[in-house]
């Protein structure tokens, strides 16, 4: 049967469910043994990959017999679609199935971040009781969450949101206004989004029109106290416009996921030391034990449907 190379992490129990009967070479650190993964997928009909593999170019040359690709995620910046389209290439992002976990992690951020209490273990194990520093927390009730891009993940987004007693408000120009996703969510552009959010939570895709659209003037002109949530793409972000604001007082907070150039080097992370009030994870916002199931669990089925058909 087909052979089938994943070169990034995966579910192993959908591997071995899900691909049954393939010829199956799966090798999480593929994806950091270029010369070894071109010769591997040159015999490959489908590839597996989650967003370090670049699915372009050079690679896409070597597997000449490939039929498709199955993408352990939602984004799609490190896939050259187009000349996967070009060439017949199906490709399979693994759409809804990382959605919860990126909503959790908007939710769980933003009211860590608006009640900036959750930091004094340090002090205390040190014999301090800093209770009239940390009494200024806000609460997450009567704020308004404001989405940039208003997909599946916004969506789980915006319901928990609701629940907790958000107001919500969202700008996506590719949702048509009588989308009865609508329904409870105010439609704005960018600019009234970003004036009235007291969370601003992104997700959009990585594009040319995205790229550098939260920068230091975009900052600016969100409310000096707001929290500013990307788990979508690095890039979308001026990363030093962010630590700067934080430090001049003009961003309540801010949890970045996702970094322009990752993994984030000590370098790149300078401009985060001593910046007050900003939460940093390595691009783990989709990725949690339960979505890691689903989405190796989908993308499994996707790519053994299609090489099934082919
Ligand atoms: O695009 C996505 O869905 C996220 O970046 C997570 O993707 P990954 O865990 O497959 O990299």
């Amino acid at each position: 049967m087909a052979k089938i190379v994943i070169s990034e992490f995966m579910d192993e129990d959908a591997i071995r469910d899900g691909l049954a009967g393939f010829d199956v070479l799966y090798d999480p650190d593929l994806v950091d043994q270029p010369e070894r993964l071109a010769a591997e997928v040159a015999g490959a009909e489908a590839l597996i990959v989650r967003n370090r593999t670049q699915a372009r170019g050079a690679l896409l040359e070597a597997a000449k017999n490939l039929k498709c690709i199955g993408r352990l995620g939602v984004g799609l910046d490190n896939i050259d679609v187009a000349a996967c389209k070009a060439r017949d290439i199906a490709v399979f992002p693994a759409t809804g199935a990382n959605d919860v976990a990126v909503a959790e992690y908007v939710i769980g951020t933003a009211m860590v971040l608006l009640r900036a209490a959750y930091s004094a273990t340090p002090a205390m194990t040190g014999g301090a009781w800093p209770r009239n520093a940390l009494s200024g927390g806000r609460e997450i009730f009567g704020k308004t969450l404001g989405l940039i891009g208003f997909g599946s993940i916004a969506r789980e987004t915006a319901r928990r949101a609701a629940a907790l007693g958000m107001a919500v408000v969202a700008h996506d120009p590719f949702v048509d206004p009588s989308d009865p996703a609508w329904s409870g969510v105010e439609r704005l552009e960018v600019e009234s989004v970003l004036a009235r959010a007291d969370v601003v939570s992104l997700h959009v895709p990585l594009t040319d029109e995205t790229r550098g659209m939260i920068s230091a003037d975009a900052l600016l002109r969100m409310k000096p106290d707001a929290i500013l949530v990307n788990a979508a793409r690095g890039g979308i972000v001026d990363e030093a416009a962010v630590a700067a604001a934080l430090k001049e007082g003009k961003l309540g907070g801010a949890a970045l996921d996702v970094f322009d150039a990752e993994p984030l080097t000590a370098d790149a992370a300078a401009v985060f030391k001593d910046v007050p009030n900003l939460i940093l994870t390595p691009h783990v916002a989709g990725v949690t034990a339960e979505s890691n199931v689903r989405v190796s669990g989908v993308t499994a089925r996707s790519v053994a449907a299609h090489l099934r058909r082919a």
